[in-house]
């Protein structure tokens, strides 16, 4: 067989993954006694797989999750409030293909960053684009953007997000400015585009939090309508590392 030929054809292609499979194949005597179809189906299943992977690399890269979390990861026992069952629907995805949000809540350090990270990990798996956000830090970027021309062109591409990870939102009020952008990232999502958002105050204090009334009821109309909700509870899984690493087991 032309082998040189061959696999500098499928590279110049840009069929890596064929390439590779096909040295593999090459490299395996008892590949010799596979029909062509069997060859070229794995061959197509390389090529398949290479390109999953690379898609997935990118969307995570691009996702910028603060914690490298997965939801095979998930730690049931550490993680009060959790429902396993609930969880691994959603970990399934198709909450994000019916457009619904997530809303994580619970006291500091119980795990809610880090779940919303393995929802998100796994979104990008399932080929979905996403982007982290801690909140404070999205508002003071979409205020200074505001400032330099950008502003339009940063909510378009937030906009156009399959999901968007809101973590830790409040305890501080909104202004006025911010509760506007708020609201435009919201009315942008609306049935069109998945949300998570994780806070420390529960969801009923959140109108409070966003200050202005008639605001805080479009926000909150267009957010909590049709979104799954954690509610998280115990003490913080930061203190738990710490004497786990004080008191490492023998
Ligand atoms: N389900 C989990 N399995 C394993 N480790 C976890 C899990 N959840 C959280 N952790 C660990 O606990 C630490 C605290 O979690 P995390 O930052 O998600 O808490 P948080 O509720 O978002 O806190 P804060 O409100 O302060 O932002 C993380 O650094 C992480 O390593």
């Amino acid at each position: 067989m032309l082998i040189h030929p061959t696999l500098d054809l499928l590279t110049s292609l840009g069929l890596h993954g064929m390439a590779k499979g096909f040295r593999d194949l090459e490299a395996q005597p008892e590949a010799s006694r596979l029909e062509h179809a069997e060859w070229l189906a794995l061959l197509l299943e390389q090529e398949k797989t290479q390109r999953q992977q690379k898609r997935f690399e990118s969307r995570a890269r691009a996702a910028r999750l603060r914690h490298a979390a997965s939801v095979e990861d998930v730690d049931y026992r550490a993680v009060r409030g959790l429902d396993r069952a609930l969880f691994l629907k959603l970990a399934a995805g198709d909450w994000i293909r019916s457009r619904h949000n997530l809303l994580i809540t619970g006291p500091c350090g119980v795990g809610k960053s880090w779940l919303s990270c393995a929802l998100g990990h796994k979104a990008c798996r399932e080929d979905f684009s996403v982007a982290y956000h801690r909140v404070p830090r999205l508002l003071a970027a979409l205020a200074l953007a505001r400032g330099d021309g950008r502003y339009t062109r940063m909510l378009r591409a937030i906009a156009r997000l399959d999901l968007l990870i809101l973590d830790d939102w409040g305890p501080e009020p909104l202004d006025a400015e911010q509760r506007r952008d708020l609201l435009e990232i919201v009315e942008d999502r609306y049935e069109a585009r998945s949300i998570i958002v994780t806070s420390q105050l529960p969801v009923d204090r959140w109108y409070e939090l966003i200050g202005n009334p008639t605001i805080a009821d479009a926000i909150l109309d267009r957010l909590v309508h049709n979104a799954y909700r954690i509610d998280l509870k115990g003490e913080s899984l930061r203190k738990t590392k710490q004497s786990t690493i004080a008191h490492p087991a023998a």
